[in-house]
């Protein structure tokens, strides 16, 4: 289902946090949002997932103005990891991922043989099997980060939105996590830090700094030396990825800082 964004604009005391921010993601597209810390990235998150009401302007899926939808239906379209996306009571992650069913329910039904199959297969993809019976209040920052994502994926939306989804992850369970998105056939749009792995997971990538949108298109088009320079204020070489000819970024450190 397409995920279009348009002239989004979110203002507080005055000041634009997100500035006319126009995105589109295609059906079972990835989308990558980035920029640097305080850029908007979040806070144009949270009007998709409908937590900030902007000013002006409007999020479609799938032609549809999420906003004048049910709160039911449109749990069941967009499924959100946010950044505070904190569990707080003590359920094991079994019950946590089948909470992902909610929006399909009626009520306290018990859920059905699809069902439970769909939790099972869920919790098999983000490792959480071993975990099943555990409380996800005992669990480590990256394993509680990999139930949200399969309470997320049981939920079986059309379009997936993704607050720094990598954050807490180790490495092997970061790029299971950006192959699993690339594997769904939801559309994704993912704020992501790390712009190796934006390179690696996006289609299409979207570039923040002060609200506004500065440069959009894939990857390539996108990471050039000169954007990372002027927006991040960082010196990278760019070099193209030996197997998949995509770009990847070289930093130096900087003794001097
Ligand atoms: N409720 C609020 N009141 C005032 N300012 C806010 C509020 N929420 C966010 N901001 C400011 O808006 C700007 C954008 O914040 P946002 O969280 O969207 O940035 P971000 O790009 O996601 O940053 P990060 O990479 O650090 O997560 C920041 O300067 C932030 O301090």
């Amino acid at each position: 289902m397409e995920l279009e964004l348009t002239e989004l604009t979110v203002r507080i005391k005055g000041r634009a946090l997100v500035d006319r921010l126009s995105l589109r993601a295609g059906a079972g597209e990835v989308v990558g949002l980035v920029g640097p810390n305080g850029s908007g990235k979040s806070t144009a998150l949270r009007c998709v997932y409908g937590a900030l009401r902007p000013i002006s302007g409007t999020v479609l899926a799938g032609g549809e103005d999420l906003r004048a939808l049910p709160l039911r239906e449109r749990a069941r379209r967009v499924a959100a990891l946010t950044q505070d996306g904190s569990v707080d009571l003590d359920f094991t992650v079994e019950e946590v991922v089948a909470l992902g069913r909610a929006p399909h329910q009626r009520g306290t039904q018990a859920l059905s043989v699809r069902e439970q199959g769909l939790v099972r297969a869920a919790m098999r993809r983000l490792d959480l099997l071993a975990l099943a019976d555990r409380g996800v209040l005992t669990l480590s920052g990256g394993e509680r980060q990999r139930v949200l994502v399969a309470r997320a994926l049981v939920q079986e939306p059309e379009i997936i939105v993704l607050d720094e989804p990598t954050n807490h992850l180790d490495i092997r369970h970061q790029i299971e996590l950006l192959s699993l998105l690339r594997g769904t056939r939801a559309t994704v749009l993912v704020v992501l830090h790390d712009l190796n792995l934006a390179a690696a997971a996006c289609d299409r990538i979207g570039v923040l700094r002060g609200g506004a949108l500065v440069a959009a298109g894939t990857p390539r088009e996108v990471l050039t030396a000169e954007l990372v320079a002027d927006v991040f204020k960082v010196a990278a070489r760019i070099v193209p990825h030996p197997e998949t000819g995509g770009p990847q970024l070289l930093y130096t450190l900087n003794p001097s800082v």
